[in-house]
């Protein structure tokens, strides 16, 4: 039986030592100016830590701060108040040891495949040989060494997102930072990608935080599910450890009796706030 809650987690966590963490969020809030001059508090007191090599997904009503927290952990927002650390440093500025993936295409369409999966080596300076040696290997991994020369203009979604997925790979990030990077894939595209990222994953196991509305995404891909209150003021509201085996095939996971539990569980805990969320976005 799956053991759920936060209680249990924090233990477990202040007993491995702050040292085994990767990203810690200490009770951040994040406001923001309204066109009225008020002020809009997208979350509060946000506390999390992601631990070395583990896969965290983040799940939660619309528009209750999921994107907010990971702009945050990449260092593109700085929190109102607390405190982000990386690896027990707090952070400043960009989180240089984070690779991005978004929802949106993020390649540059002047650029080829492989012109745009070298494009991070080639901003940081490597050197030419290496780099072709790595922008060849990435595309290897991820099925493309055939396309090398495509634009992405002249690729499917799919491809788009292998492309990306080793744009991002390809700078070894110690931590992997991911906004719904697949919901705009079909199903079986999108099971087909996160078969892949992890399986990529686990061959190099980097810290991820994946943000998703997803939640049977975000079972079948992490070690833990945090969920968020609808705003404002989103809270956690609970965190359930994912002690699903790996390695895992997304699609096949889901039929499992295990899975299906877990599912109902944390859906019981985010049904309401979904229902919450969902009429505020029909307010306006
Ligand atoms: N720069 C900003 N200025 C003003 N309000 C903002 C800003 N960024 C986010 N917000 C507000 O903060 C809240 C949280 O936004 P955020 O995008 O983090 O939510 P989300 O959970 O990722 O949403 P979704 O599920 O729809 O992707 C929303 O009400 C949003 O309108």
């Amino acid at each position: 039986m799956p053991a759920v809650v936060k209680d249990h987690l924090s233990l477990v966590r202040s007993q491995q030592g702050a040292a085994s963490s990767a990203v810690s969020l200490k009770s951040i809030t994040c406001s923001f100016s309204t066109p009225k001059g008020g002020t809009y508090t997208a979350v509060k007191d946000i506390c999390l830590d992601v631990g070395e090599a583990e896969f965290v997904s983040v799940v939660g009503p619309t528009g209750c701060g999921k994107s907010t927290i990971l702009n945050s952990i990449a260092g593109l927002l700085q929190p109102t108040s607390g405190t982000v650390e990386v690896f027990g440093k707090p952070l400043q500025g960009i989180n240089r040891d984070a690779g991005y993936m978004f929802q949106a295409d993020a390649l540059m369409p002047w650029r080829t495949a492989y012109d745009n999966v070298v494009a991070g080596l080639q901003f940081r300076g490597t050197e030419p040989e290496e780099m072709k040696h790595l922008g060849h290997q990435w595309l290897d991994r991820v099925g493309l060494g055939r396309f090398a020369d495509r634009y992405p203009h002249q690729m499917s979604g799919g491809m788009r997102k292998r492309v990306a997925m080793a744009q991002m790979l390809i700078l070894n990030p110690k931590i992997i930072l991911m906004d719904e990077p697949f919901s705009a894939l079909d199903v079986q595209t999108r099971q087909l990608m996160e078969n892949e990222l992890l399986a990529l994953w686990s061959a190099n196991r980097r810290s991820a935080v994946f943000i998703t509305h997803d939640l049977e995404e975000a079972i079948a891909m992490s070690d833990r599910v945090v969920v968020l209150s609808a705003g404002p003021a989103s809270h956690i509201m609970a965190e359930f450890e994912i002690t699903l085996s790996r390695p895992r095939d997304v699609a096949e996971i889901r039929m499992t009796p295990e899975f299906l539990d877990l599912h109902h569980q944390i859906w019981a805990t985010m049904r309401d706030e979904v229902m919450k969320g969902y009429q505020q976005s029909q307010q306006g």
